[in-house]
């Protein structure tokens, strides 16, 4: 072994460990690892060869031209200081509260941390936008001191149409308390070189954060995307990032393969994924409780293409092996010394039953520097066993031009179209779907009873997020896992359209999509634009609807009318009596 092997290992002994028991698939996983060993496929990785995972040119050049983040700990590393200044300046300037404003990539690692960690000494609270929601939009602005709030808005692109209507809505809002000095309590993250650079600059935004063409937006929690509302938030981002690099050495180019964190992850998920194993149940303590939406878009968007992919399972209530098909992989994420005994005995009676289970014990929230880096290893790694581009995600594009479609009918219009008539509607509440019916409950057990092993049900909710709506959905989820023994996803709309959306449409079709949307009596209009907040999120709904019909998706849309909550237990109690039975395969 020369130096640099041992430097390597040494790393590997640092880091969170891993247990991965994988029972009967241990051997295949082993095959593939030695014959990755075989070919060197670690050097390839870190030179960046292409041909790891995809063999046509233009993919090549895509996958060549987003692996940034392979180094981004490392290079921040000596933004450090300018970071930590700049929160001090916040600070001395008087702000009280951060919000952090955008989709997917740019707004997942803040919402992780802001969930687990908490408030640092000399931090200010955090809270994070990433919804059209008029609801939350209200709850938000009622919940911080506009003058004293510091707005940061996140995009790479500098194009996504939320953050920039966010950022106009509360720039405006802003100048109406502070008039030309509104751009005060402004701050941008951006590529440099986008539309919104000028924009922010024009709007005399306090401080624009150039971030790095190359480093993807689901890989980017490590650059100025997470580390700037981390710092200012109060976490201490040098230590974050040192657990970083020190991941990044052990993932390194040398060393055995099977010592090798990420590698020896993304082969067993890439492998499991291929023997039918392809439902990622994440498993965390409640204080993790929102890394697993973070996991989710870097999973979903990165694998679901090409009718392939992994399904990231995240918030659902872990059951008795009875519960389950055999699709699944369980993975838990937690502390060392902090026993989670009702999780790990379920865990110990699925790992006996035949599933494979993976456990990772982090030392405490600031491991989650190491976390990231080697999901993303992983996730890279998993693509390449499946051969496929983990950089791009050409499936999200579609719902964007469907809402596209129809805000110009909105802007003719001055409302959205009524493209399908209900085909049933009981108490308020309509549902849309293919399958017949002549009552609610009988529609949407008609609707379940397409589901066969293997398949998934996502919920997508257009609704502001609740404590009870959560609830809610959760028994949804519980009766389904319970009845149906399907593995079920739940996310808010429009966020998942950022990162489950893409597995929605690229990805196998074996998703029953539930879509919840409402009406908006208190909605909010959006200044300088023909439509308001809700018309908007409508919108994004409808299109989306669109886009999974273009890809011969199954759905049912329950519109709840005005009233979410009762609208929501109408549905529920529709379900109650029988259970639901789904087809055979
Ligand atoms: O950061 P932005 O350019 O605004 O992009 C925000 C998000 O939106 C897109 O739709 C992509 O699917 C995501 O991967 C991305 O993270």
């Amino acid at each position: 072994m020369d130096a640099q092997d041992k430097k390597q290992l040494d790393s590997a002994d640092k880091v969170a460990p891993a247990t991965l028991q994988l029972g009967k698939y241990q051997s295949a996983i082993n095959a593939k690892l030695q014959e990755f060993d075989a070919r060197d496929f670690t050097k390839g990785f870190w030179q960046k060869e292409a041909s790891l995972w995809v063999q046509d040119e233009a993919a090549q050049q895509s996958v060549r031209s987003f692996m940034g983040w392979l180094r981004v700990a490392e290079t921040m590393v000596a933004a450090v200081p300018e970071i930590e200044q700049f929160a001090q300046e916040v600070n001395a300037a008087g702000f009280k509260h951060v919000v952090v404003m955008g989709m997917g990539g740019s707004t997942m690692a803040p919402i992780v941390f802001e969930k687990s960690f908490p408030q640092g000494e000399g931090g200010l609270p955090m809270s994070i936008l990433d919804t059209t929601n008029p609801g939350t939009v209200r709850e938000i602005e009622k919940s911080v001191p506009l003058t004293e709030t510091l707005f940061i808005v996140a995009s790479k692109s500098g194009t996504t149409a939320e953050p920039l209507a966010f950022g106009d809505y509360f720039y405006h809002r802003l100048q109406e308390l502070k008039g030309d000095k509104a751009g005060e309590n402004f701050v941008a993250i951006t590529d440099p070189g986008s539309k919104f650079v000028t924009a922010a600059t024009e709007q005399g935004y306090r401080r624009i954060f150039l971030n790095f063409a190359e480093v993807g937006g689901r890989f980017s929690a490590l650059s100025y995307f997470g580390l700037v509302p981390a710092a200012l938030y109060g976490i201490n981002i040098r230590e974050l990032l040192d657990r970083a690099v020190e991941m990044m050495r052990a993932c390194g180019a040398y060393g055995p393969v099977n010592h090798n964190p990420g590698l020896e992850l993304g082969v067993a998920l890439g492998v499991l994924a291929q023997e039918g194993r392809d439902k990622l149940t994440l498993v965390v303590p409640q204080s993790l409780s929102d890394l697993g939406l973070w996991l989710e878009q870097l999973i979903a968007e990165s694998t679901g293409k090409e009718g392939k992919g992994i399904l990231p399972v995240a918030g659902e209530p872990l059951g008795a092996p009875a519960v389950y098909g055999q699709d699944r992989v369980f993975v838990y994420v937690g502390y060392q010394g902090k026993p989670d005994e009702a999780n790990q005995q379920k865990l110990a009676a699925l790992e006996q039953a035949g599933h494979p289970v993976i456990t990772i014990l982090m030392a405490d929230p600031l491991d989650l520097g190491q976390e990231f880096f080697r999901w993303e290893v992983a996730t890279a790694v998993a693509s390449a066993v499946m051969q496929i581009n983990p950089f791009d995600q050409p499936n999200v594009q579609a719902a964007k031009t469907a809402t596209d479609s129809l805000m110009k009918v909105v802007e003719k219009e001055g409302k959205l179209p009524q493209t399908e008539e209900p085909k049933v509607t009981e108490d308020g509440v309509s549902y849309y779907t293919a399958v017949q019916a002549n009552t609610a409950a009988d529609l949407v057990r008609a609707f379940f009873a397409q589901a066969k092993p293997g398949d998934f049900l996502n919920i997508q909710a257009y609704l502001t997020e609740s404590p009870e709506l959560n609830e809610d959905l959760q028994r949804l989820r519980q009766q389904v896992v319970d009845q149906l023994h399907i593995a079920t996803t739940s996310g808010y709309g429009p966020r998942f359209l950022h990162s489950t959306g893409q597995y929605h449409k690229g990805g196998p079709n074996t998703g029953l999509f539930v879509q919840f949307t409402v009406d908006h009596p208190q909605d909010i209009q959006l200044p300088g634009r023909s439509y308001s907040f809700g018309t908007f999120q409508n919108a994004q709904a409808a299109g989306d609807l669109q886009a999974l019909h273009d890809y011969s998706r199954r759905t049912l849309r329950i519109h709840l009318g005005d009233n979410a909550e009762q609208g929501m237990r109408t549905v529920l109690a529709s379900l109650q009596g029988a259970p639901l039975v789904g087809a055979q395969a």
